[in-house]
């Protein structure tokens, strides 16, 4: 039996340990949080975050060979493997200041692991970090008094939200960097891999030296957040010339060497890593003198800032250039569906700018209002449980999240209670436009050609 530490109890943290926890019923699985209250969340039958499949599976094993605790120094003691997956968020003060990552909670880790560890000991990162950060942390561990061996291997994590149990059980890869030059790194690496041989099949399980693995994350991000933005280039295009988005995508994604995936139109892609990610691959190509390159992927970060600026601007235009006291509706606030996480969402940005404009906003979301309450305090925004009650006396309606419940409302009794002309921007192109602009909506979708009555 092993016993195994997760450092940090969130998005990742807190699903990653369950399913080893699953998978390996003969280890012993702790996660342990600086955050007294979300452990305790994580103990309840309430857990901090929504993630379908999560509360099945915490069931399970919660109890049986998964435990959350606050006791961290003492689980370190006792760790013979340490998975740290503490938050490293863009960094707000100081040199590279809005670029690059805030390393604070991690090396905060290392020196307690350092100073809490009898033992030899295995740290993985499962945190996304700047490449070479395992430097940084073998120095710290190893410094030359200290009698206790540390390995340090980088195994970055590839789940999305709102299908994380599924990324997690049927990975695509698990990626692990380590020291192929050292007995004790080749060991680790073997340690690490047998535990995922449990059921991810060999072929899945890919070694790699530890740079190439701290890099990969980065570049993973990159390029999945550099599709969407080059996706809403097109979608612009098509707003101008009736092309349409979805027939373009269509079109390019059935090339094998482009695939499918990744390529819906939006309103402009949000959640905690994809910005903070490329920020951070700026900053690094930055630092290296990378100019071109730092350009290059600032560029995927400044589009999706425009693609949101389209979207209120066209609500703007599209309403008579004033909303000044219009209600408009946001259907969602998550940054994707299934999920309740509102991280660098962009409805948080359209609210922003709405409520510049002076609209009367209102929020409705399934899952993610206790979060857009927390990011939007003290603005004056409504929030309401049901779409229904949102809507009445509504100018516009913005879909924000891709919700399923959002495709299947009766948009006749929604028209029936809405000041006219009544709006849709559909920032997800997820209704059925036709049907809407024959009831009498005007609709603007992301990438299509609009479906005004004015223009009749
Ligand atoms: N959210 C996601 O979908 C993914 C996130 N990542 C990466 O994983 C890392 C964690 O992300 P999330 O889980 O989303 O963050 P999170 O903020 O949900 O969770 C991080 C947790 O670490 C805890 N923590 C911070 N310092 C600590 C310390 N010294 N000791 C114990 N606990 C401590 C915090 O209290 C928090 O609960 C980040 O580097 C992120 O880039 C990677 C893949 C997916
Ligand atoms: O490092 C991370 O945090 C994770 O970031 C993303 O996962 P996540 O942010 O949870 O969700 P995605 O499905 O990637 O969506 C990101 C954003 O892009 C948007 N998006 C995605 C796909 C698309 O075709 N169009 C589009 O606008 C989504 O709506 C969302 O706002 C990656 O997909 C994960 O592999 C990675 O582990």
């Amino acid at each position: 039996m092993l016993n195994i530490l997760g450092i940090g109890a969130g998005y990742v943290g807190g699903p990653t340990m369950a399913v080893i926890a699953d998978k390996c019923p003969e280890h012993k699985v702790t996660v342990v949080d600086i955050n007294a209250e979300k452990i305790a969340a994580w103990n309840s039958d309430h857990l901090p975050i929504f993630e379908p499949g999560l509360d099945a599976l915490i069931e399970r094993v919660r109890g049986r060979n998964l435990f959350f605790s606050t006791e961290i120094d003492e689980e370190i003691r006792k760790a013979d493997l340490i998975f740290v997956s503490v938050n490293t968020p863009t960094k707000t003060y100081g040199q590279g200041a809005g670029l690059a990552a805030d390393l604070m909670y991690w090396e905060k880790t290392a020196r307690q692991i350092r100073a809490n560890a009898t033992g030899p000991k295995i740290v993985i990162e499962k945190s996304t970090v700047p490449v070479r950060t395992a430097v940084a942390m073998e120095r710290i561990l190893n410094e030359k008094d200290s009698p206790i061996h540390f390995d340090v291997l980088s195994c970055p994590e590839f789940l999305a939200e709102g299908t994380a149990i599924r990324d997690l059980e049927v990975p695509d890869r698990v990626l692990i960097g380590g020291r192929h030059d050292t007995d004790s790194g080749r060991e680790a690496m073997k340690k690490l891999s047998d535990i995922f041989r449990h059921w991810v099949p060999e072929e899945r399980i890919i070694h790699s030296n530890i740079w190439s693995a701290e890099l990969s994350k980065l570049a993973s991000n990159a390029f999945l957040a550099q599709r969407v933005s080059s996706i809403n280039a097109i979608s612009a295009i098509c707003e101008k010339t009736e092309a349409d988005i979805n027939e373009v995508s269509r079109a390019i994604g059935l090339d094998q060497r482009i695939g499918p995936h990744f390529l819906k139109s939006s309103v402009g892609f949000g959640g905690s890593c994809f910005k903070k990610d490329l920020l951070n691959l700026v900053y690094l190509c930055q630092f290296y003198g990378l100019e071109e390159a730092a350009e290059y992927w600032m560029w995927v970060v400044k589009f999706n800032d425009h693609q949101m600026n389209r979207f209120v601007d066209r609500i703007l235009k599209k309403m008579f250039n004033t909303i000044n006291g219009k209600r408009i509706v946001l259907f969602g606030f998550a940054f994707k569906a299934n999920t309740g996480d509102t991280r660098e969402s962009p409805a948080i940005y359209v609210t922003k700018r709405l409520l510049e404009e002076r609209a009367e906003v209102v929020v409705t979301d399934p899952r993610a209002l206790d979060n857009a309450r927390r990011d939007l305090e003290g603005m004056p925004v409504t929030f309401a449980e049901d779409p229904y009650e949102a809507v009445r006396g509504a100018h516009a309606i913005a879909v924000m999240t891709e919700w399923d419940l959002y495709r299947d409302l009766d948009y006749q009794r929604i028209y029936d209670v809405m000041e006219k002309p009544a709006f849709v921007f559909d920032g997800r192109n997820i209704l059925d436009h036709k049907g809407l602009y024959e009831m009498g909506y005007h609709v603007f979708p992301i990438g299509k050609k609009a479906l005004s009555h004015f223009d009749r």
